[in-house]
């Protein structure tokens, strides 16, 4: 094999401190708050007290949002901030993608309420959310990437919340700034949703 030299880590890994560790405990809270609902013995007056006053502590030391842009722009490598993979976003499930030598890219989540569409399913939307993101890897995995200009999605069967999922996507083939993409979520060994992606060859600026 000739590829053993490159990284096949293609989303940023948790680190166990620091901002990951605060954004693991706020996946948990937005979790139990959806598990807890309002029929429970809790008092959620202070418990909305509690979080506010943890949002606030934050909101007061954090920097502005242009220096925070660039800080998040700054590395070369993989982002820490996407809402599919980002281990310093809340609202990522998150996904954690690997390349395979084979071109293509993997990664493995079970998803919870949070990403509720029908009764005990993922909803539509984060279905299209997690395979226009592992489409786009892909396109970084093989070498010409871009910006989504077309996901075609076809929902063959509900994807169930609680069982692992397995996103995969790789490049199909590239003409001219057109990238063809394809890739898939399947459960079980089921295939449950598929995407047929046209990405662009355009890459909008970092903030500096
Ligand atoms: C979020 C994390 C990013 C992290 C990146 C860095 C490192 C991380 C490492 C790994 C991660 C890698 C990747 C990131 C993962 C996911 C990415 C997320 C994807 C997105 O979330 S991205 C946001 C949604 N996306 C947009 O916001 C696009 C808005 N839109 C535009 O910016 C323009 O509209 C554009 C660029 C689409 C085209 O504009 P343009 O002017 O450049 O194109 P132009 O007219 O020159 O056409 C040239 C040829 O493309 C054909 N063509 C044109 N438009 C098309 C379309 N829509 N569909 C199909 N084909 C189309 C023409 O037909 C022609 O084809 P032909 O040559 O054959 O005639």
């Amino acid at each position: 094999m000739t590829e053993t030299a490159r990284p096949s880590q293609l989303t940023a890994v948790p680190n166990n401190e620091g901002v990951d560790a605060a954004v693991a405990a706020a996946r948990r809270v937005v979790g139990a708050l959806l598990h807890t609902g309002d029929r429970s013995p809790v008092e959620m007056a202070a418990v909305a007290a509690q979080l506010d006053a943890v949002a606030q502590h934050l909101e007061r030391h954090a920097p502005t949002r242009e220096e925070r842009l660039v800080d998040m722009w700054g590395g070369e490598g993989v982002t820490r901030h996407d809402p599919v993979t980002g281990p310093e976003n809340a609202v990522a499930p998150p996904l954690h993608l690997d390349g395979r030598e084979d071109g293509s890219v993997e990664g493995r989540v079970t998803l919870g309420l949070p990403y509720q569409g029908p009764p005990g399913c993922v909803h539509g939307g984060i279905s299209a959310l997690m395979l226009d993101h592992t489409l786009g890897v892909a396109n970084h995995w093989a070498g010409d990437s871009g910006m989504t200009g077309t996901l075609t999605l076809r929902y063959h069967r509900p994807t169930p919340l609680f069982e692992e999922l397995v996103v995969t996507a790789r490049q199909v083939s590239v003409d001219g700034r057109k990238i063809r993409t394809t890739g898939e979520i399947t459960a079980a060994g089921e295939v449950c949703v598929s995407a047929d992606g046209i990405f662009v060859n355009k890459h909008l600026p970092r903030p500096r």
